[in-house]
């Protein structure tokens, strides 16, 4: 692929920058081809952090900077957390705080009892280290030295162990060259606070995101810390405009939805449709029965794979996964998969390599170790459990016994110091739950891929059924003062707004978007089905196919 104009600026340019690149501008192009040169120009025993949202996307992105047989020398690719906690607070917060009586822990403070969690009240994921007291620092020090780390903590407990560790710091300068965060709009304030103090080190920065795609405000992300590094003097400012993937008819829509005053490109279809299907959820998944073949015809989409079905909430990804008679496949994400618990990374990650044939074992191995780490027994060990957890996945039925017992086996050669038994359990849950087993498979080429929104950020496909577009729904919204239904209070209009524009700019050759007269809720009761405000906003039907 040869990269842009506008591309090219940003790989010729060697300081500190801040891209802000719309959907499907080739961002992730544009990073891989940065770090693919950064890790040609180090020494062995240096690297590159590269920081992503998901393990998923981490591994993409690790993939492709080492598509061409590059090495990664020191390289981290991994999340927020995983850095803070494998690069930070395991190594160094020993040296400041003494060494936990036993293997640490990662948990919730609200797995705590009533009467600890109580003296948590001081704790808010936006507090800057200046406003924690002794105290507080003290309190989670007694937690640590017990074995116990709290996920709402990390970023806190990194910044302070930061701050505090002139060991840490000069680790991180000695090591690493170049930092990337990827969905730099879904940063929270710590990962804010720890990217720029990295970049003091004098470690090339790079944030990269869209201001627009912002959609996890409600677990304290925000957008404006991406903003600020936009008007920051000692940061360059780029911008990623052209969108490589969607139909120019769903880039005038999904720019418009934003911005009515948007400028309009000329295309002669408007590739965006709406139906309302009479009838309920059930009635949705006869219509997309009878559509979707349609649709993969008149689209010449050649496999049903590249087809998506987005839904607001789980739930009607799950009435629709019941309903749909045309091969499909629901993902739903699982506590196994989100556990910060190094065990329940390494499970995840294994039943990945199992099912999904993109995976290496030594992606997965080499995700919390080097290979150079093992002895030449451990070595042998680990190919052994390779072949038989191949195995495993070959045959016809899986034998879940045999399994977890080789899972361990490899946990305990990689992590031999995370032991735990909340990440077995977990995996035990995911092996009784055929729903979440499967999502681990990749959709094979006929089956049409069922996911939430929110899972879709970053994925795109042919062509997209853009469901839950119901008021009160999609946006959020309830009743105000007293029930009052004619002043309705919204939850977040613009994140779901976002939300929106990230479902619709998926898509690459054409998005159905679906409502319905009647729609079930959260309850289970079906209730009157209104069109959402998004679907009529500013007149947007004009850049709609004149479907009735
Ligand atoms: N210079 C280019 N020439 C042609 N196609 C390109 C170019 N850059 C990117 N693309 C294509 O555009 C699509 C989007 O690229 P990529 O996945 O890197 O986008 P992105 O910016 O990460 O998207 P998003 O933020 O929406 O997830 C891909 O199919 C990619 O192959």
């Amino acid at each position: 692929m040869k990269p842009t104009e506008q591309q090219k600026l940003i790989l010729d340019y060697d300081g500190n920058s801040v891209i802000i690149a719309a959907p499907g501008s080739g961002k992730t192009f544009v990073i891989s081809e940065k770090i693919k040169c950064h890790l040609r120009s180090l020494p062995e025993h240096q690297g590159v952090i590269a920081i992503s949202y998901t393990n998923k996307a981490s591994i993409e992105l690790k993939n492709r900077s080492l598509s061409n047989g590059d090495n990664p020398k020191s390289s981290f690719f991994g999340t927020i957390d995983k850095f803070n906690l494998s690069e930070i607070i395991i190594p160094f917060a020993k040296y400041l705080f003494g060494v936990p009586s036993t293997d640490v822990k990662i948990t919730k403070i609200t797995s705590l009892s009533h009467d600890e969690i109580e003296n948590f009240n001081w704790f808010n994921r936006k507090l800057t280290l200046e406003k924690i007291s002794d105290s507080n620092i003290d309190l989670l020090k007694s937690y640590f030295l017990k074995g116990l780390i709290f996920i709402e903590s990390i970023g806190v407990l990194a910044n302070y162990v930061y701050t505090n560790s002139v060991a840490c710091r000069n680790y991180i300068r000695a090591r690493y060259k170049f930092i990337y965060i990827d969905e730099y709009q879904d940063s929270g304030f710590e990962q804010h606070q720890i990217f720029q103090k990295i970049k003091l080190l004098n470690i090339k920065a790079f944030a990269v995101g869209d201001l627009n795609q912002s959609i996890y405000a409600f677990s304290g992300k925000d957008a404006k810390y991406l903003e600020e590094l936009t008007k920051d003097e000692t940061f360059k400012y780029f911008k990623l405009d052209k969108n490589h993937r969607c139909h120019p008819s769903i880039i005038n829509y999904s720019n418009y939805l934003l911005n009515p005053k948007t400028e309009l490109i000329s295309t002669e279809n408007n590739l965006i449709f709406f139906s309302r299907v009479k009838g309920n959820e059930q009635a949705i998944a006869q219509w997309l029965d009878q559509n979707i073949k349609i649709t993969q015809e008149a689209f010449k989409i050649e496999k049903r794979n590249q087809i998506a079905i987005l839904t607001r909430t789980t739930r009607t990804g799950e009435i629709i996964n019941n309903e749909l008679k045309e091969p499909h496949k629901l993902s739903v994400s699982n506590e196994l998969d989100t556990n910060l618990n190094v065990w329940s990374s390494i499970f995840s990650n294994l039943l990945s390599f199992g099912y999904d044939k993109n995976y290496k074992f030594n992606d997965v191995i080499e995700l919390f170790t080097s290979y150079d780490n093992f002895s030449n027994s451990d070595l042998q060990k680990l190919k052994s459990s390779k072949e038989k957890i191949v195995n495993f996945f070959s045959s016809n039925t899986l034998n879940k016994e045999e399994l977890i017992i080789e899972f361990i086996n490899v946990a305990k050669i990689i992590a031999p110091n995370s032991k735990g038994q909340e990440s077995i359990d977990l995996l035990k849950s995911v092996l009784e739950n055929a729903i979440e087993l499967k999502s681990y498979e990749p959709a094979n080429e006929n089956e049409v891929n069922i996911l939430t929104l929110h899972k879709s950020k970053g994925l795109e496909y042919d062509f997209v059924f853009h469901l839950d577009l119901y008021e009160w729904v999609f946006p959020n919204k309830q009743p105000g003062n007293n029930n009052d239904f004619n002043n309705p209070i919204y939850g977040d209009w613009t994140q779901d707004l976002n939300l929106h524009y990230v479902g619709i700019t998926r898509a690459r050759k054409g998005c159905w978007l679906v409502s319905s007269t009647q729609r079930t809720n959260s309850e289970g009761i079906s209730k009157k089905g209104n069109d959402s405000e998004f679907i009529w906003k500013d007149k947007i039907e004009d850049l709609r196919f004149p479907i009735t």
